[in-house]
C-alpha cells in the first residue's frame, strides 16, 4: 500500500509592507509623501497610498492630481472623528482600504497610510502598520521635542520638517534636533525640507532598510 500523500499548505501570498505617517496639522505629511513617491518609485518600489481626512478626501485628491502616482493607487478614508481613532483604536477602515489596494495591484510592496493631522499624542496601531513616522515642523516651535508627546517618543522615525523656515521663525535648528535626539534615546531623527526635497532621500533609506529590507 502507498504511503498517504501529505499535502503541503498553500503558501500565503506576499503582502505589502505597511507604514504610517502621522503628525500635527500642517506639519508637512502630504508634502513629504509627495517627495517620497518619486524617490521610492525611482528605487523600483511598487507603492500605493491611503490618506485620512476628517470629512473630506482632500489629501487623496491632491495626490491623485499631482501626476506623481496612478490615481487608482490612492484611496481615501474619511475619519469623521478624531483622526487617531481610525489609525489606533479602530483601524478597520484603513485596513480595508489597504487590503483593497493590495487586491487591485498584485506585487504591491509598500502601502503608505497618511493620518489626518492630529496632536502630539497620536500613535499608530501595530495592527495597521509595521513601522511609522511622526512628522513635526520647525514652525510649530522648538519646544515640541521637549514636550515628549507619545507621537514624538514612540514613532520609529521622527521627522523634523520645514528646516528652511528655522531662520524665519527664530528657531535654533541644531538645538531642536539635539533636543529631539535626547528625547528619543537610540531612535532615529531626520531633518527635511519637503519643499526642496532636502533630507528626503534619508527618509526613503530608512523606510527601505526598515520594511523592505533593501540597503
Ligand atoms: N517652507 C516649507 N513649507 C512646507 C514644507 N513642507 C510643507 N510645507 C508647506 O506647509 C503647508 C502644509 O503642508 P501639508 O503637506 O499640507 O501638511 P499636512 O501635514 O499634510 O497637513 P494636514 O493633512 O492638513 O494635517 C503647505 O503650505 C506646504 O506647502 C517645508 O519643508 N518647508
Amino acid at each position: 500500500m502507498n504511503a498517504p500523500v501529505t499535502e503541503l499548505p498553500t503558501p500565503l501570498p506576499a503582502t505589502a509592507a505597511r507604514i504610517g505617517i502621522g503628525g500635527p496639522v500642517g506639519s508637512g505629511k502630504t508634502a513629504l509623501i509627495e517627495r517620497l513617491i518619486p524617490e521610492l518609485q525611482g528605487r523600483g518600489v511598487d507603492l500605493a497610498v491611503v490618506t485620512n481626512d476628517l470629512v473630506t478626501k482632500e489629501d487623496a485628491e491632491r495626490l491623485r492630481r499631482s501626476g506623481l502616482i496612478d490615481p487608482a493607487r490612492v484611496e481615501a478614508v474619511e475619519a469623521g472623528a478624531c483622526p487617531h481613532t481610525v489609525i489606533r483604536e479602530d483601524p478597520t477602515l484603513n485596513i480595508a482600504a489597504g487590503d483593497d489596494l493590495e487586491g487591485k495591484f498584485q506585487g504591491l510592496q509598500l502601502l503608505i497610510f497618511e493620518s489626518g493631522g492630529d496632536n502630539l499624542a497620536s500613535t499608530f496601531s501595530l495592527d495597521l502598520v509595521d513601522w511609522w513616522i511622526f512628522v513635526i515642523d520647525v514652525a510649530g516651535g522648538d519646544d515640541i521635542p521637549r514636550k515628549r508627546g507619545p507621537g514624538v517618543l514612540r514613532c520609529d522615525l521622527l521627522v523634523v520638517n520645514k528646516t528652511d523656515l528655522a531662520p524665519h521663525v527664530g528657531v535654533d535648528l541644531p538645538g531642536m534636533l539635539a533636543e529631539a535626539r535626547r528625547a528619543r534615546g537610540d531612535k532615529p531623527v531626520a531633518a527635511t525640507n519637503a519643499r526642496s526635497g532636502e533630507g528626503v532621500a534619508a527618509v526613503a533609506d530608512a523606510i527601505c532598510r526598515a520594511v523592505l529590507f533593501t540597503p
